[in-house]
């Protein structure tokens, strides 16, 4: 990557949301009627979510115009047509499917597999709590994590406890298919929920296809049976989480950015990155649009980012520019992701001359005097967000080659491309 010579100017379009477009898949699979979704997002992730609603019966279409259109089941799948179902890496799709696969035909076994890492990802809370609401379901080598088998024949429903530390998906995933229970669920949370954002999200688009629940302060929550999803036309929201690499190019480089179609009425929990980065002295302007304008010099931070983790890798590169050492804290869940999140941005940041001590859920980074950056070859461990967050660093050190960039294909294929044409357009102001 060459560094740019100075502060970048542009503004950006970001493509639809991974976490929203997934939900409204499934939602929308599960409801009465058509569906229109448009501007989903198109990636692995999602395709493989739309590919294993087909295996389920679902008639799925992407259209010309880059819509998906979806002709509802009224809350009762196919048997599978394949076995295993197989969904990459991709924990929404994995464990959203693994709650709604019960509501195949009596008798047959929908399995759902990975890729190996994928097969290292914890499920075992989430089939613990789907056994409590009277399905049969297991982790096929009884390791707590996919391959999964989870057998058709309805969600009988009822109470159920649910950890709340591991992943906020596994809850994401009990709500959405709540309403097709023959009695109503109940959640109770064991512990601390991390991730709440994501439950909001839910919720929200829940309402949006037309299903109440009621979330007594994340720990107790009720979806009343024999509610039902109905169709609509649902526009999806631009993905927040992309958006923080855009942002950051104007923290690090002391320039500006405007995203052209994310706003402050997200219902994204990481759209509020923006704000983070007010707190290292950013001008923020959290509007129809989010703009951020970085400053002369970034201020260290010490931040808990439990709420939005998808933004922690961003803003450990981040603060690997800041004016003194920055802590980020509540991050445990990112040892459970892509790859162990934790220790792939200390090996990587400490390649490039930066001070990284790692704890079991925090990091310290302390950026090197100027000058004592190094260039470095960044891996990237099979996880888009690590690429997209080097990406970051390449704008202000020379020598920053990422390796296997197409890893960004998991929730940005054209993200290289986009990265581009936004410093193409930023050169022409
Ligand atoms: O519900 C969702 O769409 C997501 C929830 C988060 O996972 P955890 O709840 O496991 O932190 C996030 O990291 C993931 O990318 C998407
Ligand atoms: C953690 C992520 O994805 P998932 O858990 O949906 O695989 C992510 O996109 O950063």
């Amino acid at each position: 990557m060459t560094p740019v010579d100075g502060p970048v100017h542009s503004a950006v379009r970001l493509p639809g949301s991974k976490s929203i477009t997934n939900r409204a898949l499934l939602l929308a699979a599960l409801a009465d009627g058509k569906s229109v979704l448009r501007d989903p997002l198109q990636s692995d992730d999602t395709l493989y979510m739309f590919e294993a609603l087909r295996s389920l019966g679902v008639d799925v279409t992407l259209t010309d115009a880059g819509d998906f259109e979806v002709i509802g089941v009224g809350g009762a799948f196919s048997a599978p047509a394949k076995s295993p179902i197989f969904i990459g890496n991709s924990g929404t799709t994995v464990r959203f499917l693994t709650a709604a696969a019960c509501l195949a035909p009596a008798g047959s076994d929908v399995v759902l597999d990975g890729v190996a890492r994928m097969r290292e990802r914890p499920i075992r809370d989430l089939l613990g709590a789907l056994i409590s609401l009277g399905v049969d379901a297991e982790s096929v080598n009884g390791h707590g994590c996919p391959p999964v088998r989870v057998r058709g024949g309805g969600l009988p429903g009822g109470k159920c406890l649910l950890r709340g530390d591991v992943s906020s998906q596994f809850l994401t995933a009990l709500l959405q298919a709540a309403p097709y229970a023959k009695q109503n669920v109940e959640i109770e949370i064991v512990g601390d929920l991390i991730s709440k954002p994501y439950v909001d999200m839910t919720q929200n688009v829940m309402h949006a296809f037309g299903v109440e629940m009621v979330n007594s302060n994340y720990r107790h929550l009720t979806v009343a049976a024999g509610q039902r999803y109905e169709g609509r036309e649902y526009d999806v929201e631009a993905d927040a989480s992309n958006a923080t690499y855009f942002l950051a190019a104007a923290a690090v480089t002391g320039g500006s950015v405007i995203l052209e179609n994310l706003g402050a009425g997200s219902i994204q929990g990481d759209a509020k990155f923006a704000r983070v980065l007010e707190q290292m002295g950013c001008d923020v302007d959290f509007g129809v649009h989010i703009a951020v304008r970085g400053p002369q010099t970034l201020k260290a931070i010490d931040v808990d980012l439990e709420a939005i983790p998808d933004t922690a890798q961003t803003l450990a590169v981040i603060a690997a520019f800041a004016d003194g050492p920055s802590t980020l804290r509540g991050l445990a869940s990112l040892r459970v992701k892509e790859t162990d999140r934790i220790a792939a941005i200390t090996n990587e940041l400490t390649k490039l001359g930066v001070g990284v001590e790692e704890g079991r859920d925090f990091w310290t980074i302390t950026p090197p005097a100027a000058g004592q950056y190094q260039p470095a070859e960044i891996k990237t461990y099979d996880d888009h967000r690590m690429a997209m967050s080097f990406a970051v660093a390449g704008l202000r050190l020379p020598g920053v080659t990422i390796l296997d960039p197409g890893c960004v294909a998991k929730t940005f294929p054209d993200f290289w491309e986009r990265w581009e044409k936004f410093f193409y357009t930023a050169k022409q102001q």
